[in-house]
């Protein structure tokens, strides 16, 4: 089992090497193209490697991402009408804009609020993430600060919605799990070779 947390410039070469060798395989760097990476391994017709890919590995964030794409399916545009604004604080190394913003920005663009990914604001600078975002010194090597904002066209409603996370803990534990369930599902010779988080979540592994 192979576990990758690389870099955005690496990562889509690194998969192409873990199908060709038929691996089985967890992909939680963020900023390759994912489309590709999933066909690298979806489409080898010969290939017996297993994939899980996912931008965010904590299963609550993740449970909260299946919540939002859920109510996007269940009342598509829902907010339209409704200005969104995010903004993203991660370690000053983060070379890429968050992949679970983006992933959220597209489900809040089905419930009616699109955003366009570069309106997406990145705080990398670490004054700025103590003084603007809150961020505790102590985790400015490793955090994932989030704030989504939601304004109606007259200003009278306004949402907020934050997920803040200090250290890497909860996606240790999120990897694991992923790990677990990718390993069941090659014992099982399952057709479908290709997975995600919420996948991991509907298995049952919310607990
Ligand atoms: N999906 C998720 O839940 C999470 C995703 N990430 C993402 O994972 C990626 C890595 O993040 P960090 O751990 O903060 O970065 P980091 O820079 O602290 O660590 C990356 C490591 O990968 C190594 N590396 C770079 N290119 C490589 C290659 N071609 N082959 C092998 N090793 C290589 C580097 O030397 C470094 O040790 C980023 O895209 C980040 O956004 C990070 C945390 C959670
Ligand atoms: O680099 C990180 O730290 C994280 N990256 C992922 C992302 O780009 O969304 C997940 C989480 O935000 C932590």
């Amino acid at each position: 089992m192979v576990v990758d947390y690389t870099h955005p410039s690496a990562v889509n070469a690194n998969v192409a090497a873990y199908a060709a060798a038929n691996l089985s395989f967890v992909v939680g760097t963020t900023g390759g193209d994912e489309a590709a990476m999933r066909a690298t391994v979806a489409d080898g017709a010969a290939s017996t490697a297993y994939a899980l890919i996912a931008p965010n590995m904590g299963k609550q964030i993740v449970a909260l991402q299946a919540a939002l794409e859920a109510a996007a399916a269940t009342f598509p545009g829902a907010f339209a009408g409704y200005t969104l604004s995010v903004t993203e604080s991660h370690q000053s190394h983060k070379a890429d804009t968050s992949g679970t913003a983006k992933a959220n920005v597209a489900a809040f663009s089905a419930l009616g609020a699109p955003l366009p990914v570069d309106a997406i604001v990145k705080v990398r600078v670490p004054a700025d993430q103590v003084g603007e975002m809150g961020v505790p010194e102590a985790a400015l090597s490793g955090h994932a600060f989030h704030t989504y904002r939601l304004v109606s066209g007259d200003g009278s409603v306004r949402f907020e919605l934050q997920h803040n996370v200090c250290g890497r803990s909860v996606y240790a534990e999120g990897t694991v799990d992923a790990c677990v369930f990718l390993a069941q599902r090659r014992a099982g010779g399952d057709a479908v070779r290709v997975y995600n988080m919420i996948d991991v979540l509907r298995a049952g592994e919310m607990s």
